[in-house]
């Protein structure tokens, strides 16, 4: 990393994580943002960052206190808008990092938001569904005062779901004392959630990944697909994949691995893991050594799990044709170099995961408009955004002669900062 970053004091250069690849990531734009580039500062930080303890009465009688984040890194554009996650390793470098990653991405499918995330450091595996339910209430009330449909929207991310952002509707809706279903996305059908919502981020990966592998003259009917992580996005993702004649030939999740090169049969396997949490002792292929996943030939490999997946180590071992960031950040810089020495088309996180947050967007408008669209309505809306907004990214990495994520940067960055040159400063 260069070495003019300023850190903020609350942040020590060995603790970056994912915030040094967000880092990196803005110093390969900046070159290529002309006058808008005395504004890039503001990218290197986030605007508000908010750590919480939240404390809760486990089932035996105990008090337990974890740490939550929320973080909203630019609001030039919008409101902020981004996920939730619960891991035991979360942290607020990444916390800061997913909503840089929110910022990047909103502007660059140009949903008017700006970008936030939050997390709560927990494995919630370990917690009852009472306990879930208190930690997530106590966690909503104390981040309260800086969420609001108008303000800050938190949606599903890893370990959440329809059901958290259930509890946090109607925590914030009890605090607020009236009904406000458009402070989360992500919600169930029934209190003012989207048609559409659950699959949106899978199926904008594969839409993506069908318009890359078009511009190479690959087929989908009969691709080979390795898939990392088997829940929201890497489980539908695989569904979608196969329903289109592709071959999932490997998937991998945090209990095992599996392989079979005929083509994994989706529906048993999504069946196996909704019964055990997990693809271990699914009998329909064979288990394979973690590692071995990064070395399988493929012809796209999506990994759809955590961050820092793809590294230096792994990356010059890895034979496929795309690789589709169903994930936030799973390719390091360095790694996103030997990718691309090595001729593998990179389709970016920003773009490639953007769905989600797309169906987000038009879920919030039903919300406003107490007025709700149909299933075919939502996926087609969903489909021309993700097109467009491939096509120009496309585009620009054509005419700059850069990757797809500087592209998506380059479009990403200078819609945010030219908001922010508008605006101005003052008062
Ligand atoms: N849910 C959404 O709408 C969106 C999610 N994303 C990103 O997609 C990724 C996955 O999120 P979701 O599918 O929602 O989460 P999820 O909680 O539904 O699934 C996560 C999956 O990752 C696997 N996993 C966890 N640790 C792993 C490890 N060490 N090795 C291999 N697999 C591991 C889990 O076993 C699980 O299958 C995350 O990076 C998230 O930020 C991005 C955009 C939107
Ligand atoms: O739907 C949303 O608001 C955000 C989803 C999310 O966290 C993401 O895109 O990484």
């Amino acid at each position: 990393m260069s070495q003019h970053h300023v850190l903020p004091s609350y942040l020590r250069q060995d603790e970056l994580g994912p915030w040094g690849t967000y880092l990196q990531q803005i110093d390969r734009v900046t070159p290529y943002l002309g006058s808008l580039s005395r504004w890039i500062e503001t990218l290197k930080r986030p605007k508000r960052a908010l750590i919480v303890d939240v404390p809760i009465e486990l089932d035996n009688g105990t008090v337990a206190h974890f740490e939550g984040y929320r973080v909203q890194h630019n609001t030039s554009r919008g409101p902020g808008k981004g996920g939730l996650r619960y891991h035991q390793d979360v942290t607020l470098s990444e916390v800061m990092a997913l909503s840089a990653w929110m910022s990047i991405k909103n502007a660059a499918v140009n949903v008017p938001y700006g970008g936030a995330k939050g997390g709560i450091r927990v494995d919630p595996r370990k917690l009852s569904r009472g306990e879930l339910e208190r930690m997530t209430r106590r966690y909503t009330s104390e981040i309260n005062f800086i969420i609001g449909p108008n303000t800050d929207i938190p949606a599903p991310d890893v370990n959440t779901n329809e059901q958290v952002m259930a509890w946090m509707m109607d925590t914030y809706s009890m605090n607020q004392g009236r009904t406000a279903t458009g402070v989360v996305t992500g919600k169930p059908i029934t209190l003012g959630g989207s048609l559409g919502r659950k699959e949106a981020t899978a199926r904008g990966v594969f839409v993506v990944a069908c318009e890359s592998a078009r511009q190479i003259g690959l087929d989908i009917a009969g691709a080979r697909i390795a898939i990392q992580g088997f829940g929201n996005v890497g489980g539908i993702a695989a569904r979608l994949f196969s329903e289109a004649g592709a071959k999932v030939i490997a998937v991998q999740d945090h209990t095992g691995t599996l392989y079979r090169p005929a083509g994994i049969e989706v529906l048993k396997l999504l069946e196996h893991v909704a019964q055990t949490g997990g693809i271990v002792g699914f009998t329909g292929a064979e288990p394979l050594a973690a590692d071995e996943f990064w070395g399988l030939e493929t012809d796209i490999l999506i990994p759809a799990a955590l961050e820092g997946q793809i590294t230096e180590k792994n990356a010059p071992r890895i034979r496929t044709k795309i690789v589709v960031e169903g994930a936030n950040g799973p390719t390091t810089p360095l790694a996103d170099d030997i990718l691309n020495e090595h001729g593998i088309l990179v389709i970016p996180d920003v773009i490639a995961n953007a769905g989600g947050v797309t169906v987000s967007y038009f879920e919030w408008v039903q919300d406003f408009s107490s007025f709700f669209w149909s299933e075919d309505e939502i996926n087609h809306r969903l489909e021309r955004v993700m097109r467009e907004a491939f096509a120009s990214i496309w585009q620009v990495a054509l005419e700059h002669r850069v990757s797809v994520r500087t592209a998506a940067y380059i479009v990403a960055c200078t819609r945010i900062l030219m908001a922010r040159e508008m605006r101005g400063l003052y008062p």
